[in-house]
């Protein structure tokens, strides 16, 4: 699946000047809500994420909201697992709330949308595994990270790009003054 065509074609890739999660910024900033808001795309890439984890034994997939609710979903459905959710828990980490089910020695597939860090993803595993389950594997629509990021387990993207992030003080387009925009 050329994921990269279904982010252009639905308006998903801006160009601009963006503050990410990190607190970095980039040039390039790819919108993934645009894109799961159409079912069809979402299923499709639910299913494609799946077959990168094929044979893989999973009892919940769990991504970190809001990005990864929808993805966790259609993910979990074509691997017949259940679907989890982390939340941000407003003091920079994650938590998954109570009437999801996880159970210790659990084994699950962590996924998220875009991975620029993979710091969104790290916190929404560690709240999985605090309540005693264990990860098999990371799963993404896009590694945007040229592919620096790992999690000790089998990590797969649909596309692995890089574009480039700066840290706020070396930023180029701060330099340019061009406005930054917070997505
Ligand atoms: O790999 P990282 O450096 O953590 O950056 C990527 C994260 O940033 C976005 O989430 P964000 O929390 O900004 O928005 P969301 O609530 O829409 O998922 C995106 O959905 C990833 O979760
Ligand atoms: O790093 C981020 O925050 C980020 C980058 C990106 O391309 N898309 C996104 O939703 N978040
Ligand atoms: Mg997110």
């Amino acid at each position: 699946m050329d994921v990269l065509a279904v982010y252009r074609e639905t308006g998903a890739l801006l160009e601009g000047h963006f503050l990410l999660r990190s607190g970095r910024h980039s040039p390039r900033f790819l919108q993934s809500t645009t894109v799961l808001q159409h079912p069809a795309h979402a299923e499709a890439i639910g299913e494609a994420i799946a077959r990168l984890f094929a044979g893989e034994r999973v009892d919940f997939v769990v991504g970190p909201a809001m990005g990864g609710v929808v993805l966790a979903f259609v993910t979990a459905r074509a691997l017949g697992a259940r679907a989890l959710f982390s939340e941000k828990d407003g003091a920079g980490g994650m938590f998954i709330r109570e009437g999801l089910t996880v159970r210790p020695g659990d084994r699950f597939l962590a996924v998220e949308d875009v991975v620029t860090t993979g710091g969104s993803v790290r916190r929404a595993i560690a709240a999985a595994e605090a309540k005693g389950a264990r990860l098999v594997g990371v799963g993404a629509i896009i590694d945007r990270s040229g592919g620096q990021a790992a999690f000790g387990v089998p990590f797969r993207a649909l596309a692995t790009l890089e574009f480039p992030t700066y840290a706020p003080e070396a930023c180029p387009l701060c330099a340019a003054g061009v406005p930054l925009e917070e997505v």
